[in-house]
């Protein structure tokens, strides 16, 4: 069990209260003035990752005090208990072990006593042997041919992992086509299959429950489709897997269990790429790839577990944002990553963390009386500063961003990367120095004093905006296993100080629920009147326009 302390009455709580008094009029820019160790103080590299800290409003008190906050939460039981296999996720009554699927040590981790290893270890194998031979083009199609097309039919957790990773390893790629169908919107499948032939396309039904609405109905209209192409019933087999851990469900469906790639209830759906969910990323860029994947994560899992906080990048991370969601009063975390290949990152996020963190009742059942997660938002770089960075420069918010970047492209083209990373570094120095007044004036030299006085006060940046910049070699598999599993121990570490569970997620289930008692009603043309004015408003109008 957890502990259930709210941060808010801790000591270390009440004396960054009185800190933060001393550090909100102080510019970042004097701290730099002032300390020429800050950047070397402020930074932390792990293998070929290295964290940026400095750019931020604090000083080695705010440290100091984030550290002892985090002591006085029991972080370290926190982390513990989870590695550990406790039952930490309590209103499902489950372990939250995705910390095991990546267990390359192969040290024994137990779950109601027994170790769960073996089995990890055995539906790897069967990954590996599937998309070696899928590859390989020795898997035929139901007609004798190689399978060129992957479908991954699937929502949520188990579409937005395997979606940001394969276009994230995009440089890995074979020559498999990879799709990927998510939303219940005939659109989304009936774009997908106009582009697949069904003799050489393989579709993965990818859902832990097996009962989403969105990823049955798609899989039922694609294997429709595929038996209206002249397959047999028995040719499902070799043109449908399944991904699940509801092995009755699978057979229900009609897919071979020989063809289903199991996992446990102990892993959630937004931590499950790790897991079988993540078969299309094997498919799409071969199983050791994603085997670097597990080590990379695997590396950052130790690295949580084993080194001091004031050293651990997720732990130092998540205090930083907590400094800003619960002192500086500040609402969203942008994380901008500076890698095309990167564009689904950020989307990847906004499940890991706003579905994990995104809770009002904290772990004894209370209405918190502080901030939880914040809302995670971002855009590749250059493209945002050429939409939303503006605000983040010049508006009234306070934007925590992350910048991230490789040092190394995979496409090297002339001077391209040069470009992308003068843009990369002159952003997060912008944002901290700001224009000042001065500075615009002298910009101005040769104009009238009138003009100058109009023009000046909209070229001012206060600058003072805090950053990480995260550096790292290359986006190999390993570098971003390690940079996925340091988000999402970050998400861990901050739902413990807000005391909340992370690893549960009810507030979905609401939205899942209304919507089957509605599409009953949606049937016929008869006029609704259950629901409320706007609700029954609605509904009506949409039959008669229908
Ligand atoms: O894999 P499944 O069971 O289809 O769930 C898909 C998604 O459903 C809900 O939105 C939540 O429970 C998510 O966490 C989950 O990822």
């Amino acid at each position: 069990m957890l502990s259930k302390i709210n941060f808010t009455q801790t000591q270390a709580y009440e004396y960054l209260i009185d800190h933060l008094v001393d550090m909100a009029d102080v510019h970042m820019k004097e701290l730099f003035e002032k300390d020429p160790q800050r950047f070397n103080k402020f930074s932390i590299q792990f293998n070929d990752i290295f964290v940026d800290y400095s750019k931020n409003r604090i000083d080695e008190k705010t440290m100091a005090l984030l550290l002892e906050l985090a002591k006085e939460c029991k972080l370290d039981e926190a982390i513990k208990a989870m590695f550990d296999g406790d039952v930490i996720n309590e209103t499902e009554n489950r372990a939250v072990l995705h910390t095991a699927l990546r267990n390359r040590s192969n040290t024994p981790v137990l779950v109601d006593g027994k170790d769960v290893m073996p089995d990890v270890n055995e539906v790897l194998g069967k990954m590996k042997t599937f998309s070696e031979a899928i590859i390989s083009g020795d898997w035929k199609g139901y007609t004798g041919k190689a399978i060129t097309d992957v479908v991954n039919i699937g929502i949520g957790g188990s579409d937005l992992g395997p979606v940001m990773v394969t276009e994230a390893l995009k440089a890995y790629k074979n020559h498999l086509n990879l799709h990927f169908v998510s939303n219940v919107d005939g659109t989304h499948i009936v774009e997908t299959l106009k582009n697949v032939n069904p003799e050489t396309t393989l579709f993965l039904v990818a859902s832990k429950t097996f009962t989403t609405q969105e990823t049955m109905s798609n899989a039922h209209s694609a294997r429709n489709w595929f038996l209206a192409s002249g397959a047999a019933d028995a040719d499902v087999a070799k043109h449908f897997a399944a991904l699940s851990t509801n092995a009755d469900g699978v057979g229900k469906f009609g897919i071979d269990t020989k063809n289903m790639f199991g996992f446990w209830d102990w892993v959630g759906g937004r931590y499950s790429l790790w897991s079988a969910i993540g078969l299309p990323i094997a498919l799409s860029v071969g199983y050791d790839n994603f085997e670097e994947l597990l080590t990379g994560a695997h590396e950052m899992d130790n690295h949580f577990k084993t080194a001091e906080f004031d050293q651990n990048i997720p732990v130092v991370l998540a205090l930083l944002g907590i400094w800003y969601n619960n002192f500086f009063e500040s609402e969203t975390q942008a994380i901008l990553p500076y890698d095309q290949y990167m564009h689904r990152f950020a989307a990847y996020f906004q499940q890991g963390d706003m579905e994990s963190n995104g809770k009002y009742v904290d772990r004894t059942g209370e209405k918190v009386n502080y901030q939880t997660g914040p809302v995670i938002w971002g855009e590749p770089g250059t493209n945002g500063q050429h939409a939303f960075y503006q605000l983040i420069h010049q508006g009234t918010k306070l934007i925590p961003c992350d910048f991230i970047a490789p040092a190394k492209s995979h496409n090297p083209l002339g001077e391209h990367h040069n470009m992308l990373l003068s843009n990369f570094f002159a952003q997060t120095e912008a944002l901290m120095n700001g224009k000042t007044e001065e500075e615009v004036i002298a910009e101005l030299e040769g104009k009238s004093q009138e003009e100058i006085d109009t023009i000046a006060p909209f070229k001012v940046f206060e600058g003072n905006r805090p950053t990480n910049s995260i550096l790292v070699k290359k986006i190999t598999p390993k570098v971003l296993g390690s940079l996925l599993a340091m988000y999402e121990h970050k998400i861990y570490t901050q739902g413990v100080i807000w005391n909340i569970f992370s690893f549960d997620q009810w507030g979905v289930e609401l939205g899942k629920q209304l919507a089957g008692k509605i599409l009953p009603e949606l049937k016929d043309d008869t006029e609704i009147d259950s629901h409320d004015a706007s609700t029954n408003g609605l509904i009506n109008l949409y039959k008669a326009w229908r």
